[in-house]
């Protein structure tokens, strides 16, 4: 039974995710997506589960970042989760005399409107996680007067729903990913996604539009890209690649290493099955057996048969 670290405590989103990518899983809640990655890394856990990015907000950076700069990860599933949030506070808070609100960044950017609206007086500050808000909030004393946080969240630290399903919109979905250390790769499964850091090898015109056509000439689609900065100046960035495809396809390995030959640095994040099991659009000239019959033809007129 694998031991799989994650954004905790108890009743974060992130533990939901872990649930269902890993029923079995002996769960170990970490305080931030760092020190889940560390566990990981260091072997407490044999891996970790992490949120990666919504549909809202795009990218939690503090993820981006531990791919990009710690200990080389590898991602080996995804997870799409629609989340739903709960206003919670102590028994008999009324929603009128809630001044400060507890939750984290990403609940703050869906529950806007919300805020703005029922509570235009309260300021909403960042918590490591919405459990550990809803937690914080069931301290007597505690400064703050009520958390933003999953239903559940509320149930496991003693506190009562003042107000249900108050994100911005109903259709929000986060994704999470599950990580290894490095070693095996998932097989390909025929819906596949492929993650990548590249850093740029100098900066000139050009230098995005050379990094894209080595996707473009081999027909694999990107499905996200981000940059980031590398904190040298401004200015300086790197860039977060996912698209679709399996690092053992032939159009994907290609592109790949074509970025290797004109970048600084290409960190392979993982290939692993896509969550919502879309299949690849492959272009003509691009599939396996393409790849293959054209390194025949060149391999028979090197050797002079032409
Ligand atoms: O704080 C949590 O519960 C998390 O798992 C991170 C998060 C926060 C808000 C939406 C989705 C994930």
């Amino acid at each position: 039974m694998p031991r799989l670290a994650y954004l905790g405590p108890e009743g974060t989103f992130t533990e939901e995710a872990l649930r269902l990518l890993e029923p079995e899983a002996e769960r170990l809640p970490c305080a931030n997506v760092g020190a889940a990655l560390a566990a990981a890394r260091d072997g407490e856990a044999d891996g970790a589960v992490v949120p990666l990015e919504n549909s809202i907000e795009g990218a939690i950076t503090t993820t981006l970042d531990e791919f990009a700069w710690g200990e080389p990860l590898l991602i080996t599933a995804e997870l799409l989760l629609p989340v739903r949030f709960s206003l919670l506070a102590r028994p008999d808070t009324e929603i009128v005399h809630i001044k400060r609100v507890y939750t984290h960044p990403a609940a703050i950017t869906q529950c806007r409107a919300f805020c703005a609206r029922e509570l235009p007086d309260a300021v909403v500050v960042a918590a490591p996680s919405t459990a550990a808000a809803a937690q914080e909030v069931s301290l007597p004393g505690s400064p703050y007067d009520a958390a933003i946080a999953a239903r559940i969240a509320g149930e496991h630290y003693g506190l009562v729903e003042l107000a249900d399903d108050i994100g911005d919109r109903n259709d929000t979905v986060t994704r999470f990913v599950r990580v290894s250390r490095a070693g095996t790769l998932p097989e390909p499964t025929g819906s596949d996604r492929t993650s990548l850091v590249v850093f740029l090898a100098d900066d000139h015109p050009g230098a995005l539009l050379e990094m894209l056509t080595e996707f473009s000439v081999r027909g694999v689609n990107l499905t996200r890209i981000e940059s980031r900065p590398t904190g040298n100046g401004i200015g300086r960035y790197f860039f977060h690649f996912d698209f679709e495809g399996h690092v053992a396809d032939a159009r994907v390995g290609e592109a790949i290493s074509g970025l290797h030959r004109i970048c600084d640095e290409v960190r392979f994040l993982g290939s692993y099955p896509r969550a919502d099991g879309v299949a690849p659009q492959i272009k003509k000239g691009t599939a396996d057996p393409e790849f293959a019959e054209a390194g025949d033809w060149l391999a028979r007129i090197r050797a002079g048969r032409v």
